[in-house]
């Protein structure tokens, strides 16, 4: 009889993790190498879990691919690993069990990691391998990202026969970590041909339990289920969970009421668990009709709060604008920063944009400074906002703080790396990149958390993106532009320019854009300032004429200011005819440069109304 056969009438046991037990063992190294250098250990295991019961067990194949692989330097492997894996899991099997050739997913929350074309190379390849060595069925599991799976899946489709088992894991009860709902995406699994349809992996039997409630039994597949032991707990520096063999015993028996008929474990559990599930289910027979538990009735979103000032992005297409970037000190004290704050203020600027720790280099919190202006000053601050400080629960965390301060204006970034800056050796997170991110906050706006979890309000931000046209290749630059339009940023801050004909070829290459942009404008301090912008800043050219008339007041520092704002003023020129947001970088809080820079402005902006009325 062959797997499916089988599962037409009875309930079958898998079995448990083996990641986590070799771990659990002290083992901390490429576990699928094993089946090559340790082949007794894993055969030992795979015997461990028939002899507690399983009836299907898996090959010791999970990250057996060339991507996983690659970081041992093992990606020449690919096929002797898995080949390997099945010898050993036949050895141990002698026809007590079926085999199935594991595939596990490779995205996790970020897609840009791994290409959709990357993911089909070495899925591929892996795919070949077990197929080659005869295995009983395959199991595609731990995917997270329902893309990879439905790809891979429609492959495996197409190559093979055998039975498919294909396994989702959630993000948090009854979604995956895109939003979709549990049942929806088991059922385009089941539309791909998958014949065994589940989950695995993540969550422990509750939230399992809670997830199946929702799911209707498939028409044309079976449903299965692998829980982990627990949800894990980090002790000593390592991931542990629960060992609950006698709890495995009563859940297995509520796995097979909501209608599994092959239950085993994932992370955490041990031939122990499997022992107590195939205990509970001994004699009984899969059950056939199910009543489903209703999805939960969509929650009613509350509109955003009123505001009663129009959001940048719409200032800025109907009149002139100005922005300013002051940026956080470094250091503790922030009499200079306020008294720049007020100054600029004063002028009439509709912004201070605050920079999140900006070329990776501590500051103090654009937020604590943000509030503070806002509440002494009535200044509408504008928020940066890297990729590189917070995971996706901070980040999460932090637009929601953001919105119940009522600060509504950020410009989504990934961040400078942190190896450029005051500590090179912290991590750059990078859960999100800037797409992602000006993803997120649309979603926020929709009302939704990343996972589409409702947050009870939409809601308002204004979103801005950075656009970086100090490239060799300006086109790419303004696809980026179009990507993070279509992501759903508003309108566009660009780094500083330093070229009359540069801002004209901007300006050119991005009329036909949707969304507006503000011109970035940063004043020359010194002949040094220059020279090292010019020499050492990737992308940005200072022209000779520039460099000469900076040099010219090399040490003089006023008249070098007043050189430096000369320049700017006519950099202004340049892009006042074209655009009508103009975003002034204040250098080394040396503010009064900015509000004399924005006075110019202002100063032309009247000049042009006065004109126009005439
Ligand atoms: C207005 C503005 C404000 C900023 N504020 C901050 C801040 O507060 N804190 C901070 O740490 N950093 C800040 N930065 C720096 C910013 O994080 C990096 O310069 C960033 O790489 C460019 O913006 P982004 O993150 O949106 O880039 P993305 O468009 O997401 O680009 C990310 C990476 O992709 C690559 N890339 C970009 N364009 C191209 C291209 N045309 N072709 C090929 N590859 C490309 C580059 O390697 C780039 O680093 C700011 C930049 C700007 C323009
Ligand atoms: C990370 S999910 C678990 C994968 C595999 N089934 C294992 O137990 O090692
Ligand atoms: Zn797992």
């Amino acid at each position: 009889m062959g797997l499916l056969d089988d599962l037409q009438t009875n309930i079958l046991i898998g079995d448990g993790a083996m990641g986590t037990l070799l771990y659990s063992y002290g083992i901390d190294r490429c576990f699928e190498e094993l089946n090559l250098s340790n082949r007794e250990q894993i055969l030992r295991i795979h015997q461990a879990y028939i002899e507690a019961g399983a009836n299907v067990i898996q090959t010791n194949t999970y990250g057996a691919n060339y991507v996983k692989l690659a970081r041992y330097g093992l990606e020449d492997e690919v096929k002797k690993i898995n080949e390997a894996a099945v010898q050993i899991a036949k050895e141990a099997a002698k026809d007590r069990a079926y085999i199935l050739g594991t595939i596990g997913g490779l995205r996790t929350l970020n897609k840009n990691t791994l290409t959709i074309d990357e993911i089909k190379r070495t899925f591929r390849e892996q795919l070949y391998a077990l197929l080659h060595s005869d295995v009983d069925g395959l199991l595609l599991e731990t995917y997270y990202d329902l893309e990879e799976l439905t790809t891979v899946l429609a492959i495996a489709r197409k190559e093979t026969d055998k039975p498919i088992i294909a396994h989702v894991s959630l993000h948090e009860v009854g979604v995956l970590q895109d939003g979709t709902h549990v049942s929806e995406a088991l059922k385009q699994l089941e539309a791909l041909g998958a014949d065994v349809v589940g989950l695995n992996c993540r969550l422990g039997p509750y939230h399992m339990l809670r997830s199946l409630e929702e799911v209707p039994l498939p028409t044309s597949a079976f449903l299965s289920v692998y829980p982990n032991a627990s949800l894990p707990e980090y002790r000593d520096g390592r991931l542990v969970y629960e060992t609950n063999p006698g709890y495995f015993k009563e859940t297995a028996l509520s796995f097979r009421e909501q209608g599994a008929r092959l239950i085993g474990g994932c992370c955490g559990t041990t031939p122990k668990h499997i022992a107590a599930i195939a205990e509970a289910l001994r004699g009984l027979k899969p059950i056939v009709h199910k009543q489903v538990k209703q999805q939960k009735e969509a929650i009613v979103v509350q509109e955003p709060p009123y505001e009663s000032d129009p959001p940048l992005h719409e200032i800025v297409r109907k009149r002139r604008s100005v922005i300013v970037e002051l940026d956080p000190p470094k250091k503790l004290g922030i009499q200079k920063f306020l008294a720049g704050a007020k100054a600029l203020h004063e002028v009439g600027i509709d912004s201070l944009t605050l920079a999140d720790n900006s070329l990776a280099t501590p500051r103090i919190s654009n937020v604590a400074l943000g509030t503070i202006i806002k509440e002494k000053f009535g200044i509408r601050p504008l928020i940066h906002i890297t990729c590189r400080d917070r995971n996706l629960i901070g980040l999460q965390s932090h637009l929601m703080g953001l919105h119940t301060l009522g600060m509504n204006h950020v410009l989504a970034v990934t961040g400078d790396p942190s190896k450029i800056g005051d500590f090179p050796g912290a991590t750059s997170v990078y859960d999100l990149s800037s797409f992602d991110l000006i993803q997120l906050i649309r979603q926020f706006n929709e009302g939704l958390s990343y996972s589409g979890k409702p947050l009870g309000q939409k809601t308002n931000f204004s979103i801005a993106a950075a656009f970086n046209p100090n490239v060799r290749h300006l086109d790419k630059a303004v696809q980026r532009l179009e990507k993070k339009i279509q992501c759903g940023a508003h309108y566009f801050i660009s780094q500083p320019l330093y070229c009359e004909k540069q801002i004209e070829q901007v300006y050119e290459a991005t009329k036909h854009l949707s969304a507006p942009i503000y011109i970035g404008i940063m004043p020359l301090t010194s002949a040094r300032n220059a020279d090292f912008l010019h020499h050492e800043v990737p992308g940005i050219t200072l022209s000779d004429d520039i460099r000469a008339r900076m040099a010219a007041c090399a040490n003089d520092p006023l008249q070098s200011a007043r050189e430096g704002i000369a320049i700017a003023k006519s950099l202004i020129d340049a892009a006042f005819e074209l655009f009508n947001g103009i975003y002034l970088i204040t250098p080394f809080l040396r503010y009064e440069m900015t509000v004399e820079l924005a006075n110019y402005i202002y100063e032309k902006a009247r000049a042009e109304r006065k004109l126009s009325n005439v």
